[in-house]
């Protein structure tokens, strides 16, 4: 059986068709999108939304998630006071890849007045396309998780 891959996105106002189009997009890459909204572009706050799709996510509701800002950087910082996220933004596809392969990120945010449309689906692939590579990188992300110090 295979399991249904699910991924929440949610945004503010700064650009609701973005969202929908990477929605759409996504969806045709055969997951399951949940799209939280917010629906119009009436101004709305970034840290409603990124902790609604955190929690999304921290619940095992959703696999993953995208959000989107302004610059991505606002929701970012709201899905990470949710534990058990671990959210970066993305402007270039080497990061958007690295976070998965070695950050095991389960969100990923876009600044959607840095980016143009080809590049945010661009950035969602790499994220998407990417596989946590454990090993080394699992020490640190439990290190993370743990709120580890240095002790020596
Ligand atoms: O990090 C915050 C985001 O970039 C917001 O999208 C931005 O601050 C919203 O600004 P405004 O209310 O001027 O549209």
């Amino acid at each position: 059986m295979t399991e249904t891959k699910r991924i929440v996105i949610s945004s503010d106002h700064a650009d609701i068709a973005m969202r929908q189009n990477i929605a759409a997009h996504i969806a045709k890459q055969g997951w399951e999108v949940v799209d939280i909204g917010p629906t119009t572009s009436e101004s709305t706050h970034y840290p409603l939304h990124g902790k609604a799709a955190a929690e999304r996510v921290a619940s095992g509701d959703c696999q993953l998630g995208i959000l989107l800002c302004g610059t991505g950087q606002g929701i970012m910082m709201a899905a990470n006071k949710v534990a058990g996220i671990r959210c970066g933004v993305c402007s270039d596809t080497f990061s958007a890849r690295m976070i998965r392969e070695h950050n095991d990120a389960n969100m990923m945010s876009l600044g959607a007045r840095v980016l143009g449309e080809g590049l945010a689906l661009d950035i969602v692939d790499a994220f998407l396309n990417a596989t946590f590579e454990g090993g080394r990188h699992a020490t640190r992300v439990d290190m993370i998780e743990a709120g580890a110090d240095v002790t020596a």
